[in-house]
């Protein structure tokens, strides 16, 4: 079976599914968005999105002004449903479909997407969904129109811990909705576990709508968490350009998620505000970002073909990740939690440094190769090994 050929003249339902990576920095957050480099790599927890799209055809009960467009969170345990009609009326004149063009979302789309959100019962406590639903609806609109479907997703990642969920879900929810619109074919390359990988200029495509998601999600994003969840692997990234980088020796990372919630938007205009406060002292904090990121890049592609040598270079690792962290205590995104865990590790001479934006969320740990490791089963932390080529992948039924 082809599994895209057709999709855009398809009649009958159509289901796709798509699923993206979270990731982790290893340096250079927050400096990334004012246009120093950065370090990342893709992870082995996804965010999974399928997408089933009904009918369109006179007769199979389904015009586009009928049904609705609905969604399932499966983690959250919520659904939410617009009907067609509603979605016509609020974002017609707002959106039309246009796949093949990704265009930033404009205020006056947002503002009726805030309307829409306004019909739907948000529980107050889970109120920070709002960003990832208008990205939704965004995404839905902007590559599909307003026909019915339903989407449903589902993650292996922690929200707002510093993961890149909101990278992970823009990224897959963008390659469902783009595959089903038959604006991207899948490629001859198969993934692990029958996925299907996408060509490089459908990976470009989704990625740029992904970006305009995380935009609505981040306010004002660098593009290096989209980036790394599209085309995977571990990367360089500076001013949205892209290198990918060859780890020669397996680099061991521990993932200490303190569970302390907060908002990457909030601490991106933080850090803003801090540099428009203190133009040169953060001008000077991100410059010296930037040099760690660069020297770490470097370092990761050396192979170190005995002990010494590895152990040579892991010290190095461990020095600049060191060094990052004080400067992310600069920038004012260190949080009490990540102090704890850094204050934990420091015990046992590892160094760790937050990843993601920080103010709580998760904590990177260097494990060096000499040690050995065990991770009870059911504690709070994770443990990855970054060679691992983890991108976007697809997967389409036609029922
Ligand atoms: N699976 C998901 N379903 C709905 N929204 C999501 C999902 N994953 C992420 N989001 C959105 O992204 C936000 C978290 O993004 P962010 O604050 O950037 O943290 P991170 O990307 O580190 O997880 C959530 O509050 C939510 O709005
Ligand atoms: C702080 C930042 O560098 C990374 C944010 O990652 P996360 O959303 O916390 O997973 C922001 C960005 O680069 O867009
Ligand atoms: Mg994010």
């Amino acid at each position: 079976m082809d599994p895209v050929a057709g999709t855009a003249e398809h009649r009958g339902p159509l289901e796709v599914r798509a699923r993206a990576p979270g990731k982790i920095i290893l340096a250079g957050e927050h400096a990334v968005v004012h246009g120093s480099a950065a370090v990342a790599a893709a992870i082995d927890l996804y965010t999974n999105s399928s997408l089933l799209l009904r009918p369109t055809g006179p007769g199979e009960g389904g015009g586009a002004g009928s049904g609705a467009v609905e969604l399932d969170l499966r983690d959250s345990g919520l659904t939410f449903s617009w009907p067609c009609s509603r979605l016509r009326g609020a974002l017609g004149e707002e959106i039309s479909a246009n796949p093949g063009a990704p265009a930033p979302c404009s205020p006056d789309q947002l503002a009726a997407i805030a309307r829409l959100l306004q019909d739907q019962e948000i529980p107050e406590a889970k109120i920070w969904l709002s960003a990832g639903l208008s990205a939704f609806l965004f995404l839905y609109a902007s590559i599909l129109g307003c026909r019915p479907g339903k989407a449903v997703v589902s993650s292996d990642l922690p929200m707002g811990a510093g993961l890149g969920s909101s990278a992970a879900f823009c990224v897959s929810m963008s390659g469902a909705l783009l595959t089903a619109a038959g604006a991207v074919s899948v490629g001859a390359r198969r993934g692990a576990e029958g996925w299907e990988v996408l060509e490089k200029g459908a990976l470009e495509l989704v990625n740029q709508w992904a970006f305009q998601g995380e935009k609505i999600i981040h306010g004002k994003p660098s593009g290096i968490d989209n980036s790394v969840s599209t085309f995977g692997k571990m990367i360089k990234f500076k001013k949205g350009e892209l290198t990918n980088l060859e780890s020669w020796n397996p680099v061991k990372m521990l993932i200490t998620d303190t569970r302390v919630g907060r908002n990457t938007k909030a601490l991106v205009a933080g850090v803003s505000e801090r540099a428009s406060r203190h133009p040169d002292a953060m001008a000077s904090v991100f410059h010296a970002v930037n040099s760690i990121s660069e020297e770490l890049s470097s370092i990761v592609e050396l192979a170190a073909e005995d002990e010494i040598a590895i152990t040579s270079k892991e010290d190095k690792l461990a020095e600049l990740m060191e060094m990052n962290q004080g400067l992310l205590q600069c920038m004012g995104v260190s949080h009490s939690s990540i102090e704890t865990v850094l204050r934990t590790t420091l015990k046992y001479s590892l160094v760790s440094k937050l990843t993601g934006a920080g103010g709580g969320g998760c904590v990177l740990t260097l494990i060096p190769t000499c040690i050995l490791f065990y991770i009870s089963p059911g504690c709070i932390f994770s443990f990855m090994v970054l060679y691992k080529i983890n991108t976007i992948q697809l997967m389409c039924d036609f029922c």
